[in-house]
């Protein structure tokens, strides 16, 4: 059986909603279909989850609902007249979206249940339509299904023995319709995973019920080799590794949230990446393991929005402690760092700008100088990462220098490089400015042998 999932892009208007009841009719082995709530039109239209926050934000400051309410309801309702459905099924919907307005403000899981209604109403609305179109399907409620997590307000992680649970969704006679997005806490309580999280919720229904794929649809033709924002009509991925797609999706390929990989992954499921649009492309595969060797670089990821804690001292190399005292520091004031090239005297600590607040940033500073007594200290914002991905990387002499060589010839000064042991990816650090131009010079660089 094959577990299949929908984007919001796959899911935003009736027409597309008939393409997905044609897909999951195409095939009797898409038992499991996961769907988001309804996404963005065309590129200036407002996602319902976000709409749901400016909801959620109005609430909180009691300001007027009305219009929040209507505008989310609307998109439902164009929906379901659109597919011919009738009016009424619209009522429990508008319902539960007002209702919304009488939860709890102080409940730190109100927030998650005003944006799990998105997902929740969308999928009682395609099981309702796809039944009546004949289709043997029910729709399940996460906690029915056995998606229990961890009480983390919007940052949910499974609980193990979930797995027990979920499995019995197997042995369903009927095609079986879940929300994405959210699971329940021990205590029952709404909990959603973070942002993208739908693709999270049909990677554990794969691993749960052991399919024998795990169908990520989307409104592309799969991984492309770097952003298409940026890149002309980059080229794009057959096939791609669990630790490659890991790596470009947490240096900024958006298309596929980067938690979703692990139960898949630790299941033995295979995934692909398909368009909604055209789903007789084969998309992009996911695997654990690849049959042929693969080209250097396989694709080429970006991000903004990093720090970077700069450290120096002589003879910093010869000073036992010196990392601890560093890490504990930031582990005191609960900061997360994720990248730390080293030199010998001196040490850069990046950091996610979102993480680090003015306050903390100046008691970091503080601390470290009356621990450390470095030469030189302080913080640089503004920067950004190019993360060349391939793990047969490691295979080829010089892909440092035709990276770095093809920056140089833009004029575009490198603050930092950085590899894992691993090779499975190369980073270079410069300033935001000239992220876009350093990710044409490399993609350019590595284009004919991708
Ligand atoms: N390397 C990439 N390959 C393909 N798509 C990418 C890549 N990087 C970013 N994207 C963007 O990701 C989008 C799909 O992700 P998302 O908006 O989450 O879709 P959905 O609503 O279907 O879940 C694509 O439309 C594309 O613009
Ligand atoms: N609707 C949620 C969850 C999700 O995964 O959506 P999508 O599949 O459209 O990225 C969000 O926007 O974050």
């Amino acid at each position: 059986m094959k577990v299949v999932k929908f984007g919001g892009s796959s899911l935003a208007s009736a027409g597309q909603i008939e393409k997905v009841f044609n897909i999951v009719s195409a095939d009797s082995t898409r038992k499991i279909v996961v769907v988001s709530a309804p996404g963005k039109r065309e590129a200036k239209d407002t996602k319902v989850t976000d709409a749901l926050i400016a909801y959620y934000n109005a609430f909180k400051q009691q300001d007027v609902l009305d219009a929040h309410q209507e505008w989310i309801i609307e998109r439902y309702r164009s929906i379901a007249l659109a597919l011919g459905m009738d009016e009424t099924v619209i009522d429990p919907i508008a319902e539960n979206i007002k209702a919304l307005a009488s939860l709890d403000v102080k409940n730190k899981f109100t927030y998650d249940t005003f944006l799990a209604a998105g997902e929740n109403n969308n999928a009682k609305l395609v099981a309702q339509y796809f039944k009546a179109k004949g289709l043997n399907c029910r729709y399940i409620h996460p906690a029915d299904a056995g998606i229990i997590v961890s009480a983390q307000p919007s940052n949910a992680r499974l609980l193990k023995d979930s797995y027990k649970k979920i499995k019995y969704l197997a042995d369903l006679e009927e095609i079986i319709i879940v929300p994405g997005f959210f699971g329940v806490t021990e205590a029952g309580e709404v909990c959603t995973f973070s942002r993208g999280g739908s693709d999270i919720t049909g990677s554990i229904l794969a691993a749960g019920v052991k399919a024998e794929m795990y169908e990520n649809f989307t409104d592309v033709d799969g991984i492309f080799a770097a952003h298409p924002g940026v890149i002309k009509n980059p080229h794009s991925i057959k096939e791609l590794t669990y630790r490659e797609m890991r790596e470009l999706a947490y240096s900024g390929f958006s298309v596929l949230h980067d938690e979703a990989l692990v139960p898949a992954y630790r299941a033995n499921v295979p995934l692909v990446i398909k368009n909604t649009n055209n789903p007789d492309h084969p998309g992009t595969r996911i695997v654990t393991k690849r049959e042929t060797k693969g080209a250097p670089v396989v694709g080429i990821a970006s991000s903004n929005g990093f720090a970077s804690l700069f450290i120096n001292k002589y003879l910093m190399n010869k000073e036992v402690g010196f990392g601890r005292k560093v890490l504990s520091a930031l582990e005191n004031l609960g900061i997360r760092f994720e990248h730390m090239p080293t030199g010998i005297d001196d040490m850069s600590i990046i950091i996610r700008e979102k993480y680090l607040s003015k306050q903390l940033e100046k008691s970091l500073l503080k601390n470290l100088s009356e621990s450390l007594h470095p030469d030189e200290l302080y913080i640089e914002h503004g920067l950004s990462i190019i993360m060349l991905v391939g793990e047969d990387m490691k295979e080829h002499a010089g892909v440092t220098a035709r990276a770095a060589r093809a920056l140089a010839v833009h004029g575009i000064s490198i603050s930092m490089i950085s590899q894992g042991s691993s090779e499975v990816s190369l980073m270079f650090i410069l300033d935001e400015k000239d992220e876009k131009q350093a990710l044409r010079a490399i993609y350019d660089e590595f284009y004919f042998e991708i």
